[in-house]
């Protein structure tokens, strides 16, 4: 068994493909599967993954692994075969899913150190290696004689520990604890040895007779008002020893958040859990669709059923958006499972996320609560994955791989025999399509915990505002309750539905919008800095003074920014106290959970911003909430805008009156009649359900149809035409009757960075042999798409359709 598989680093298309290797002498009795490797390839030197070891090879001159990175497997055999499911599934390369499993600091070059974690001596060679040092680089260690496998074994004992040097600003990671080494008569003893001058050493053995466990040294240091050196004499007489914990980067204190206990039920959530727990007892692998009205308890049912997993021993995921990660969301985790959970956020440092990852790849947490990428957490016994707002779009990941959590979830819970909830107070169309199928189990809570009702909801005709004269954003209706709210010392969150919006400049003269030189779409207008700039490549230029068209001085910025909502709100009410939360009030590290908490402490009374407001939050104290736009991306290019529109109305209006006090909702639109607004406002999903679901009967879009966008882009447009329609022509022939093939077009942006953009789209609903067909395609353009440029993109089951 000399012969490593190995996936190996490289952007070509082959997928699947492995390369042989022998494996060194030194490393044979360490290697395994799932372990990264420093390969030659060519006349580079590049990483790979094992994937397995044979003993048989079919080529005759192998070259040698280089290096072995990994002491232990950062793949478990489970996610090895996940990763070739992922790349065939989203059709990337193997290395790219594989990848995508891991924490940024385990991707890309970072120098390691082993860390002496025991007072002990170690292994004789290996003691002499450190020669009284704690740390030593891992470079040290591959220029001695100590085999990789005594090393191996002290790392199995618990002896010492691999880490990354990764620059984070807690530096401190390792604390020294105190404990006596002597039973408590013998400290006794020794006490009364002691002579009287001795004082500061008595005290400590006082300390030790009373508390024999073991503490943290700075902290008995401080408790006793003494040195190191008081320490240092009882440690030389043998009665104490001191040795070293790994303390973690926890950027969350656990110690602070309050404990909770398990809710009794409600009857829903009893109805609800059931069938769950059913499910996770007898290892059963089903999906359950919870479709539970807002502050309908969902959260409660998760944490029981988790609860559930943990007494057998077992582990739980649970997905949650990254915008509805916020401290209030972690702390009802921790709060019922302390330091039995991770949280895997975007927001960590890369030393964080790694020392989360850890924590679950060292089976030290059973629970992880995370974004999308969670999905992929190394546990090896999942009792359950929960993702929570499934209809959130942020679950299907953008790039390469571009896999949907829920697919990844499912895949992962037939391997694990254990359920899935997908919870949501507006499931997709496509989830819900499956429960009335049974091909998913729905659980479905109707009502709030507290029995409130729902807060109800006015729409008003933004139309008949302009022409009753009011040209400010806000309604006359919308004004007024907002002043009666604050006298009342209540809180409003104000929605502005930023998405198909942006600040652009316009000239009112001739009409002409200032767009990006390289791109195909309107600058934005940055008041601070006063400037343009395109956001897809970062292109900026000064504000003209004048129309470059028609030199007319009137060039004038349009659109609703929130500053701009801002700057009039405080116009039109000034005695408001207004909090704003966007991606510019957001970007630096901790200020979303800072204007939350100054919000909850009553610090403003209006909390504007964009959707990041919507999701989640639970202020008992809001009881009006106001969207401003409610129809600004229904006629975005996009077939799934109505269910986005619905969705968004009903969860932000699932914040206002979630406590004591009743809330309402005002919804301002250019379209009142428009039915996901019409509906959103009767909070009626069933209805909602059946007329989308005939709209996308009609117009053969998902989930009647199955969808792949194909996307060329290239600097030379000629080029890109063309080979979108030798594409379309290829897959054409190959295709069923009923299936169809729509282009080529030009992509809604038609150019960014100078490469202009065609594509076409696959409408099916049953091709088992499609992603043969697109390999082969994609193969066919592989000398192009290497030497020349041409980049083509495949996206199975899109979502962002720009
Ligand atoms: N069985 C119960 N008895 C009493 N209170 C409960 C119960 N279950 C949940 N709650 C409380 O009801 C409130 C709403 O619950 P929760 O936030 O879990 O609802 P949700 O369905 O997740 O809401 P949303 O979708 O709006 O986030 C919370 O304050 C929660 O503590
Ligand atoms: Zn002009
Ligand atoms: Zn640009």
């Amino acid at each position: 068994m000399d012969i490593a598989k190995v996936i190996v680093d490289v952007p070509a298309s082959s997928i699947d493909q492995t390369f042989d290797y022998r494996i060194p002498e030194k490393y044979q009795a360490i290697i395994a599967p799932g372990m990264r490797v420093i390969v030659p390839f060519g006349p580079r030197k590049i990483m790979g993954f094992v994937v397995s070891i044979v003993s048989h090879s079919e080529f005759s001159k192998l070259k040698n692994i280089e290096q072995v990175l990994d002491m232990t497997p950062v793949l478990t055999e489970e996610l090895l075969e996940l990763g070739k499911w992922l790349a065939n599934h989203t059709m990337s390369l193997s290395i790219t899913a594989l990848q995508a499993m891991l924490p940024q600091v385990l991707k890309s070059k970072y120098d390691k150190e082993i860390v002496k974690l025991t007072n002990e001596p170690l292994e004789e060679e290996l003691e002499m290696l450190f020669a009284g040092r704690d740390v030593i680089t891992f470079d040290e260690f591959e220029q001695s004689n100590i085999s990789y496998y005594q090393l191996q074994k002290a790392i199995h004992a618990g002896d010492v520990l691999i880490d990354y040097i990764v620059k984070s600003k807690i530096t401190k990671k390792y604390i020294t604890m105190v404990q006596p080494v002597r039973e408590a008569y013998l400290l006794e003893e020794a006490y009364v040895e002691l002579p009287h001058q001795a004082k500061k050493q008595k005290e400590m053995l006082a300390f030790f007779i009373q508390h024999p466990e073991p503490v943290e040294m700075k902290k008995l240091l401080a408790i006793l008002k003494t040195t190191r050196s008081t320490l240092k004499a009882l440690e030389d007489k043998n009665l104490l020893k001191t040795y070293k914990e790994e303390i973690y980067r926890n950027p969350y204190d656990d110690e602070s958040i309050q404990r909770t206990v398990a809710l009794p039920l409600t009857d829903e959530q009893q109805d609800a859990i059931q069938p769950i727990n059913e499910a996770i007892l007898y290892d059963k692998h089903d999906v359950f669709l919870l479709h539970g009205v807002t502050g309908s308890g969902k959260t409660e049912v998760y944490l029981q059923a988790i609860q559930q997993v943990l007494e057998l021993g077992k582990e739980a995921i649970v997905l949650v958006p990254e915008i509805s990660l916020t401290p209030q969301m972690v702390n009802r985790f921790k709060g019922r499972f302390g330091s039995k959970v991770a949280v895997m956020h975007s927001a960590l440092s890369a030393g964080e996320k790694f020392d989360e990852w850890r924590r679950i790849h060292q089976k030290e947490v059973s629970v992880v609560v995370g974004a999308r990428s969670a999905v992929f957490a190394p546990f090896e016994n999942l009792g359950i994955i929960i993702i929570d707002e499934e209809h959130e779009t942020t679950y299907k990941q953008e790039d390469q791989p571009r896999y949907h959590a829920r697919d990844v979830a499912i895949h992962r819970g037939e391997n694990h025999h254990c359920p899935v909830i997908l919870g949501s107070a507006t499931p997709t169309l496509e989830s819900y399509a499956r429960a009335t199928k049974d091909v998913y189990k729905l659980a479905t809570l109707s009502k709030r915990t507290n029995n409130m009702p729902m807060p109800n909801v006015e729409i008003v005709d933004m139309r008949q505002e302009l022409h009753a004269g009011n040209r400010s954003m806000f309604s006359r209706t919308l004004k007024e309750k907002m002043e009666d709210c604050i006298k009342k010392e209540q809180q409003i969150v104000l929605l502005l539905n930023r998405r198909g919006y942006s600040t652009f400049v316009m000239c009112r003269d001739c009409g002409h919008v200032k767009e990006c030189p390289h791109c195909d779409i309107a600058l934005t207008y940055h008041k601070n800095t006063n400037r343009l700039k395109c956001h897809y490549c970062s292109y900026e230029e000064m504000v003209p003074v004048e129309c470059p068209e028609c030199n007319s001085d009137l060039i004038r910025y349009f659109g609703t920014g929130t500053q701009r909502v801002e700057e009039s709100l405080t116009e039109l009410i000034p005695q408001a106290r207004v909090l704003r939360m966007d991606v510019d009030t957001t970007r630096k590290k901790g200020s979303h959970e800072r204007i939350l908490r100054e919000f909850s402490n009553h610090k403003a009374d209006i909390l504007l911003g964009t959707q990041m407001i919507a999701k989640g939050l639970d202020f008992g104290n809001v009881t009006l909430v106001g969207v401003l736009t409610a129809d600004s991306m229904l006629h975005l290019p996009d077939f799934r805008s109505s269910e986005k529109t619905f969705q968004l109305l009903t969860q932000v209006s699932g914040r206002a009156g979630r406590h004591e006090l009743t809330g309402e909702v005002i919804v301002q639109t250019y379209t009142p009649e428009h039915y996901s607004i019409q509906l959103a406002s009767e909070y009626n999903f069933n209805d909602f359900y059946k007329k989308e679901m005939g709209m996308r009967k009609k117009f053969h879009y998902p989930p009647y149809y199955y969808l792949v966008l194909i996307t060329v882009s290239h600097e030379n447009k000629v080029k890109v035409v063309q080979t979108t329609q030798k594409i379309v022509q290829l897959i054409s022939n190959k295709l069923n009757n009923t299936s169809m093939v729509l282009g080529p077009t030009p992509s809604p942006i038609p150019r960014i960075k100078d490469r202009y953009r065609y594509q076409c789209m696959i409408k099916y609903r049953n091709e088992p042999h499609l992603r043969q067909y697109l390999h082969k395609i994609v193969d066919l353009f592989s000398e192009e798409t290497r030497k020349d440029e041409l980049f083509i993109s495949i996206d199975m089951q899109p979502y962002h359709l720009m």
